[in-house]
């Protein structure tokens, strides 16, 4: 046992009873140590789990991220930023703007890494995703498109788009995106990748897939079912039908169209969260986990999460300060 816990031992050391307490080792210390190192074991090994199934894609499936990231690193252009603030709502841009904001292939990692980032942020409680100089956002870039015409490739970055899109969706934040101007192609899927959508007045989203000769790939068709069921989702797929805000509002594919504030869209969609994020973050973050286990699981297994959930709150901070005010609701 002991020589497999190199770390343990003092590094010049030849002696395997010698430890990091540089005597001889006593054995608390040794079961100390043998404690700290599973405990160590069980975070990785917890951490690659959770990475693993909060991912759609891994090994298993034969998806290799290193692979298709390699493939897609030539293609450059364009930036995703993060930029994540006291209050707790964090803003991620599609910042492309001499091509309307398409994701060339290192944006699809940077979007990647981004959201990464933020399902590390304990005190985040929402993100707005938009795209730069007041337009959302048009799709793939088709420079990579025409490159990467082979279906195996096409299959391989639609997988890792669906990873990272999945992965926004179930982040412990709500998410609002804000469509300015054109949501096309793969931007009228990344909006559907976010908890609520909210438009400006001379915004549309289009999926034009079709057009393409195509069908979304990056998630989109399955979430939009989702979220305006099959036989709305069948026609705008189908005539790659131009969804202007008023239309959108009305089939439920957007909830919210944005009047034109002295401030900007930017302020308003920031106005618009703040009603949905008030108070402590952990309380915010379990409402939207309930929300996100229950939107994607079974009714039976979703209850079981919302009881564990509901676990993490009952009897914390923000509940014991709301019996102990007194709280009522009138
Ligand atoms: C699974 C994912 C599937 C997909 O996303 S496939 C891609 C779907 N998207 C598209 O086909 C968009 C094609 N672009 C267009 O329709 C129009 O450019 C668009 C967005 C309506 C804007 O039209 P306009 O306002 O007239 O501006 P424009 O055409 O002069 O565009 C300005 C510059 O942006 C470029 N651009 C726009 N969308 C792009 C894209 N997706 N990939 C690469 N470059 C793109 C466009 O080529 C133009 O560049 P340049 O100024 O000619 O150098």
């Amino acid at each position: 046992m002991f020589f497999n816990l190199g770390f343990l031992h003092a590094r010049n050391s030849k002696d395997p009873t010698v430890g990091v307490f540089g005597n001889t080792a006593h054995p608390f210390q040794t079961v100390m140590a043998l404690s700290i190192w599973r405990c160590m074991l069980n975070r990785s090994a917890a951490r690659w789990h959770l990475h693993r199934s909060l991912s759609l894609y891994n090994s298993s499936h034969g998806f290799n991220e290193e692979e298709i990231k390699n493939k897609l690193a030539p293609f450059t252009g364009g930036s995703v930023t993060l930029v994540k603030r006291e209050n707790g709502i964090a803003e991620l841009c599609i910042d492309n703007p001499a091509r309307m904001n398409a994701f060339t292939g290192t944006m699809m990692i940077e979007l990647m890494e981004r959201v990464r980032d933020l399902e590390n942020w304990q005190e985040g409680k929402g993100l707005i995703v938009y795209g730069a100089e007041n337009t959302f956002c048009s799709g793939s870039d088709l420079n990579a498109v025409k490159a990467i015409t082979n279906s195996q490739d096409g299959i391989k970055m639609c997988m890792l788009m669906q990873n990272t899109l999945t992965r926004l969706l179930r982040l412990p934040l709500i998410s609002v995106a804000l469509v300015q101007g054109k949501a096309l192609g793969g931007g009228a899927e990344l909006c559907t990748a976010c908890d609520f959508r909210l438009m400006t007045e001379d915004s549309e989203i289009r999926f034009v897939h079709k057009h393409m000769g195509l069908v979304p790939g990056w998630g989109g068709a399955t979430r939009l079912i989702h979220l305006i069921g099959s036989r709305h989702a069948l026609k705008l797929l189908s005539s790659a039908l131009r969804v202007h805000p008023k239309y959108a509002l009305n089939i439920g594919l957007v909830d919210e169209i944005l009047s034109c504030g002295a401030d900007g869209p930017l302020a308003e969609a920031q106005k618009w969260i703040a009603s949905y994020t008030k108070g402590a973050a952990d309380v915010n973050r379990a409402v939207k986990k309930v929300i996100a286990s229950g939107r994607e699981k079974l009714i039976e297994d979703s209850l079981r999460t919302e009881k564990d959930i509901f676990g993490t709150v009952w009897g914390g901070p923000a509940n014991m300060q709301a019996l102990s005010k007194g709280t009522k609701h009138n």
